[in-house]
């Protein structure tokens, strides 16, 4: 009796202390526990949700989660910072130094770091295109050499740039009828950005197919609305001439819908503690399965309908994927082996292509027209520095063409679109993980960490923060002392374009693509690898846009509010635009 009792306290005792282990565990797991003598809000630290209510509340106010972030360099002095990003999530890590970030993407990817979260984030949608793949897993390297030769010169010049020049033509046309039609009034250019990013890179990327893209059939559609309601041709005009104009809202091609739907699941699955798991269950829900089924689809038509030029050789490569179908149709046949034309290999990096090209152009391009009506006077520079630039043009009160284009930069043109990506980095941060216990500016971080790099902000678009050089890393101090590693004796928090700008020999402004620091396309082995085509795009577009429209906005739609997506984008893109006349 007494043996029996005994035992059965000692059950009670060792289940009592196995739950309260348990629950220790708990909330050890679900409350912050901040990594040693990096600062941090310490009022966070006592909150299970961590940053989390702040950050809402900031966001709330019209703030954003990017811009939240890089403000905490100056909120605590420190250009390493650590952050609670609520139950499970383990503290994370914010680093904002140009320097330290460069060095970190230069010289410590695949050593120290992993993509980690990001891989599995993209791993959900395409696995087998490159960022979908750790930089020291077997497959990046062949992945990388089979997408090497899409973004040479001669590809760009001779096969990207005409189609992205067809596709800008389209949105002049577009944006000529509706500056008509709005007669001065403002409207917003969100959507008709989103559209022509959109047609640019699935161009590109795969070709147009016959529909001809979703800018040039909105145009057709309000056209046609235009031609049979001349009393009420496509336009709500507003009570004032400072009202924006709301247009016949044509619906978007089911390939944006989809490609949309897909970068909303990345999107999500970039928040979750646990991205596979999202994707698990995502993936499953009816409209992701509609959205890729469709732009599979897409890349199967346009494979059916490219091949047999290719394969008898009547047909030269037009797009991303002729190339790759031509380069599997000769592998093919030296080793005497049939095409595989549907392997996920071969379409998921078209898919990538899509997915990391669209957005991040899309949100370049609406931070670069905000920057145009924000700054009249460096607008007015452009205009004149194409007009030097293309002179036969001008002379002949016509567009440059391609080829002028391509051959000849305008300087202030290029200071520009510089000078935007670096005020406006669409692409804030990017986030690595630790591989295993590494020391970051002098301080340990365990292994598993989610660490933010920085790609605007303290030493970039805002005064840099103190930074010893004793905690810099071997890699890190041999940086060339010549060249700048912030832009503090500048006015960091300004914009001018003319910090990019030198003198040559002829005292004749050239642009200077080193003369400071700027990351908006990452850097070392997993910086952008459209970094060329996107350029591309933005010289085109921008050039065609500056020499054909003069853009404005009122004072009521100017403010700076951003809305966070897969990349950061001005949330309102209300402006006026006038016609310039060369006749
Ligand atoms: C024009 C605006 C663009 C900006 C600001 C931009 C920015 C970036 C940044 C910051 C990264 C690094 C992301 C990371 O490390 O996680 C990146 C990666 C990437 N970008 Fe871009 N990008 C642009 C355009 C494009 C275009 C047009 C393409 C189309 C081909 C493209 C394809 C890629 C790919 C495939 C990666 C992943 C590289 C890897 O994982 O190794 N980007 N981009």
């Amino acid at each position: 009796m007494h043996l029996a009792n005994s035992s059965h306290i000692l059950v009670v005792a060792t289940t009592a202390v196995l739950f309260l282990a348990f629950i220790y565990l708990f909330i050890q797991r679900v409350y912050p526990c901040p990594l040693a003598n990096i600062p941090y809000n310490h009022a966070a630290a006592k909150r299970i949700l961590g940053d989390i209510p702040e950050i809402a509340e900031y966001t709330r106010k019209g703030g954003s989660f990017r811009s939240w972030v890089l403000g905490q360099a100056h909120r605590h002095n420190s250009a390493i910072t650590q952050v609670f990003l609520g139950p499970f999530f383990k503290a994370a890590v914010i680093v904002s130094d140009y320097r330290e970030v460069n060095d970190i993407l230069s010289h410590r990817d695949a050593v120290d770091f992993k993509r980690g979260v990001k891989v599995d984030a993209f791993r959900g949608i395409l696995p087998y295109a490159f960022p979908a793949m750790e930089t020291f897993g077997p497959d990046f390297r062949t992945s990388r050499i089979l997408a090497r030769d899409l973004m040479t010169p001669s590809v760009l010049h001779a096969v990207n740039a005409p189609r992205i020049y067809d596709v800008a033509c389209h949105l002049l046309e577009l944006w000529r009828m509706k500056s008509r039609l709005a007669v001065g009034s403002p409207f917003d250019i969100s959507n008709d950005i989103s559209e022509f990013s959109f047609d640019a890179i699935v161009s590109a990327a795969m070709g147009l197919g016959p529909q001809g893209g979703d800018t040039k059939h909105q145009h057709e559609q309000l056209a046609k609305h235009a031609r049979e309601n001349p009393s009420n041709p496509s336009v709500n005009v507003g009570l004032a001439s400072d009202l924006p104009v709301s247009f016949l809202a044509v619906p978007r091609s089911t390939k944006l819908a989809a490609l949309c739907v897909e970068e909303e699941s990345l999107r999500k699955s970039f928040l979750m503690p646990w991205p596979r798991l999202f994707h698990l269950l995502n993936n499953l829900r009816p409209s992701v399965l509609a959205a890729r089924r469709t732009l599979r689809q897409y890349i199967a038509s346009q494979i059916a309908q490219a091949l047999p030029g290719l394969s008898d050789g009547s047909r030269n490569p037009q797009c991303a994927l002729d190339f790759v179908i031509q380069r599997e149709l000769r592998a093919a046949a030296t080793e005497a082996r049939i095409p595989k034309l549907a392997n996920p290999r071969i379409l998921d990096p078209i898919y990538g292509y899509l997915i990391a090209g669209h957005d991040t152009s899309s949100g370049s391009l609406l931070w670069l027209i905000r920057r145009l009506v924000t700054h009249p006077v460096e607008q007015d520079r452009v205009r004149e520095s194409l007009r030097v630039t293309y002179p036969e043009a001008w002379r002949e009160r016509r567009l440059p063409t391609v080829t002028e284009l391509i051959k000849a930069h305008s300087p202030h043109l290029d200071a520009f679109i510089e000078e935007t990506m670096r005020c406006d980095t669409p692409v804030a941060n990017i986030m690595v993980m630790t591989r295993h216990d590494t020391v970051v500016l002098g301080h340990r971080i365990p292994g598993d960490t989610r660490v933010f790099l920085n790609l605007t902000g303290a030493s970039l678009n805002q005064p840099s923060v103190p930074v010893a050089e004793v905690d810099r890393r071997a890699t890190s101090r041999v940086h060339n002392a010549a060249a700048r590693e912030n832009w503090d004796s500048e006015a960091p928090e300004e914009f001018r374009p003319e910090r990019w700008l030198r003198d040559d020999s002829e005292s004749i402004p050239v642009f200077d693509a080193a003369a400071g620091p700027g990351l908006a396309f990452s850097a070392g082995n997993r910086g952008c690898w459209g970094k060329r085509l996107g350029y591309l795009e933005l010289r085109i577009v921008l050039a065609l846009l500056v020499w054909s429209f003069k853009f404005d906005i009122s004072d009521k739609f100017s403010n700076w509010e951003t809305v966070d997506s897969l990349v950061s984008a001005p949330k309102h893109c209300i402006i006026r635009m006038k016609e310039i006349w060369y006749k």
